[in-house]
């Protein structure tokens, strides 16, 4: 059993549900990821998202997109990545951590290489959004291979092929809540509990909700149905002031920023407690 599988195991025991917030590696910039990463586990993650900057983010909204960007122009680099999560670990963080990027960079760093590196440094899962199960193969062997949990993004359209990208799954399987790309929502499709039901009948791992989750409320809903609840985007939206203030070097707006994010996060895993 993975050690992310292991989190839920563990979680179901206690009548919880997986906290999974997304971050944006470097934004504001390395040092505060190393940092911030720390304090989610603190607050009570119990798995941690950490996104690849990249040029062209195809699924993500504006709020992730603008944090890729801040990151790119940090000079971001895919070893920067690699060498956090190395850093992360040395420095105690002990949460499952999963590589989210897009397929180009695993691509220029070598399939194999890439998961070689990932569980090198010590990172549990990888997700790539823009890799279709149908060409994933090459990757899903290096995954086994270096026992890293290529976990799997299951959408609503994805219906007719849920069992077959479910049956080779490993980690969790991360049902999307709606169509379109991350960001915000007002509220959750009402189709949502339906969905992650059909999913359910397919597979037995874990089942991970995302997109749109902008709320403690949403996340109380989503515990109703799902086994770990995803937020990106309203978590890296309360970055964006905290990377201002250090941009702008002001001191007292950097530690006001820092606690309106961390509240936020301990928020959200709340309603999540057993
Ligand atoms: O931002 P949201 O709406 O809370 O959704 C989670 C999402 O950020 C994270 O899992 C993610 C970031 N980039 C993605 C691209 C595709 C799918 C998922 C993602």
């Amino acid at each position: 059993m993975s050690r992310i599988e292991s989190v839920f195991e563990r979680l179901k025991a206690k009548g919880e549900t997986a906290f999974i917030p997304f971050i944006t590696v470097g934004d504001p910039n390395l040092e505060w990821t190393e940092r911030i990463v720390s304090d989610l586990e603190k607050a009570g993650a119990d798995i941690i998202e950490l996104g690849i900057p990249y040029s062209d983010p195809l699924a993500d909204g504006p709020v992730i997109q603008e944090a890729a960007l801040r990151s790119l122009n940090q000079g971001t680099k895919i070893t920067d990545a690699f060498e956090l999560v190395r850093n992360l670990r040395q420095s105690g963080v002990q949460v499952p951590l999963i590589l989210f990027t897009y397929v180009n960079p695993v691509i220029q760093w070598g399939v194999d290489n890439f998961f070689a590196s990932a569980k090198e440094v010590g990172a549990d899962g990888v997700i790539i959004p823009d890799l279709p199960y149908e060409e994933s193969e090459e990757a899903r062997l290096a995954a086994a291979k270096y026992e890293v949990d290529l976990i799997p993004l299951i959408a609503p359209t994805s219906r007719q092929r849920i069992e077959r990208i479910a049956k080779d799954a490993t980690g969790f399987v991360y049902c999307v809540s709606s169509l379109g790309v991350t960001g915000m929502r007002n509220q959750l499709s009402a189709e949502l509990p339906e969905f992650v039901g059909s999913v359910r009948a397919a597979t037995s791992l874990p089942i991970a909700v995302g997109f749109g989750v902008s709320t403690p409320e949403q996340a109380e809903q989503i515990r109703g149905f799902a086994d770990g609840v995803i937020v990106g985007s309203a978590i890296v939206r309360r970055v964006q002031p905290l990377a201002d203030s250090v941009a702008a070097g002001d001191q007292t707006q950097i530690n006001q920023a820092y606690e309106d994010l961390l509240q936020f996060v301990s928020a959200l895993k709340e309603p999540l407690r057993g």
